[in-house]
């Protein structure tokens, strides 16, 4: 096979609202959330390898190589193809905080199976694809599609939604948050109603929409646990309405224009890290993966 690079930009998400509705016997929480894509994300870099290995250079990421979820999504999908021969180097540059509830590390495992499938000829479609990133996260799936979703069930349940587009500025408090952590804490709140099918009516959420149903049930505990995060919303509430975005610990707040984004951003105190980002339907990897197959 010849030697050939690919790409791919691994977006953020941002969980626009977020319901736990109860937990299941296998301890899994059964929940309702819009996931928003951004046209913001790590970039991840894929060649071929001769050498039947994968090899991985990811700084920034405070696990070993091989609990990282880029190779882990890598073994998987080698495993699935059953080719055993297959290798490739990829190279990750980190801009998403892992633990930051943006699906940092779910967006790159996600992005791998995409772009090995692509580079390594698999032929699996998006269906097997996402089955398999089920296995390696409950956000992942999410991203193998590359759309903006609701999601019921633990996550896995998804129907593409359009969402009016808007500019986001999300801080990125400095402090981790475990997601298994939160979901397994006795004082976090498990019985919101459900939203009905009905309220999703044609689709497309548009601003009434998203302001009826907005907020996050993690927020409440989260902002008890690290109060950086409640003093990051707190300060972005002074702005505009802001939440938390799924586990955090970052925050977020959706404004109409670029520029009323970025001049909330220029305001924040000293040291305080984030971006602007658009939301955005279709994820940037689908498009640039679409734009490669072309080509080849
Ligand atoms: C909160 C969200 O970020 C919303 O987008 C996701 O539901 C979490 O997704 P994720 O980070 O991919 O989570 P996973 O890596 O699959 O699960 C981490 C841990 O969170 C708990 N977990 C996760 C998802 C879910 N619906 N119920 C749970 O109870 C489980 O204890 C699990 O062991
Ligand atoms: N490539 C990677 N990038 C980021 N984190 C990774 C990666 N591989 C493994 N991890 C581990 O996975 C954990 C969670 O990562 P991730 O960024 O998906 O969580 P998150 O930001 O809380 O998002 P969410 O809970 O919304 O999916 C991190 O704490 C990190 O230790």
């Amino acid at each position: 096979m010849a030697t050939q690079t690919l790409t791919l930009t691994a977006p953020a998400k941002l969980n626009l609202m977020l319901r736990i509705l109860g937990r299941r016997a296998d301890g899994y929480h059964e929940l309702q959330t819009v996931f928003q894509l951004l046209d913001f994300g790590d970039s991840l870099v894929f060649r071929t390898s001769d050498d039947h290995q994968i090899h991985l250079h990811c700084p920034g990421v405070d696990v070993s190589p091989e609990q990282n979820l880029v190779y882990r999504a890598a073994a998987l999908l080698r495993q699935a193809s059953g080719n055993t021969a297959l290798g490739a180097h990829i190279s990750v540059e980190k801009r998403l905080p892992a633990g930051g509830g943006i699906g940092g590390g779910s967006s790159d495992a996600a992005t791998t199976l995409l772009g090995l499938n692509q580079l390594w000829q698999c032929g699996f479609d998006l269906n097997a694809l996402a089955e398999l990133g089920r296995q390696l996260g409950a956000d992942v799936p999410v991203f193998v599609r590359g759309h903006s979703a609701f999601a019921e069930g633990v996550g896995e349940r998804l129907t593409t939604v359009s969402i009016e587009p808007r500019w986001y500025l999300v801080l990125t408090p400095a402090c981790h948050v475990s997601t298994a952590t939160l979901f397994s804490d006795p004082r976090l709140t498990r019985d919101s109603a459900a939203i009905t099918l009905a309220a999703l009516r044609d689709r497309r959420l548009n601003t009434h929409w998203l302001d009826t149903y907005a907020g996050n049930d993690f927020q409440p505990l989260v902002e008890d646990l690290y109060p950086e995060v409640r003093q990051a919303r707190e300060w972005l509430a002074q702005h505009a309405k802001a939440f938390l975005t799924g586990t955090g610990a970052c925050v977020f707040a959706g404004f109409e224009s670029e520029s009323a984004a970025q001049a909330v951003f220029n305001a924040r105190p000293e040291g305080w890290e984030g971006f602007v980002a658009k939301g955005v339907d279709e994820s940037l990897a689908h498009r640039q993966l679409a734009k490669f197959a072309a080509t080849v």
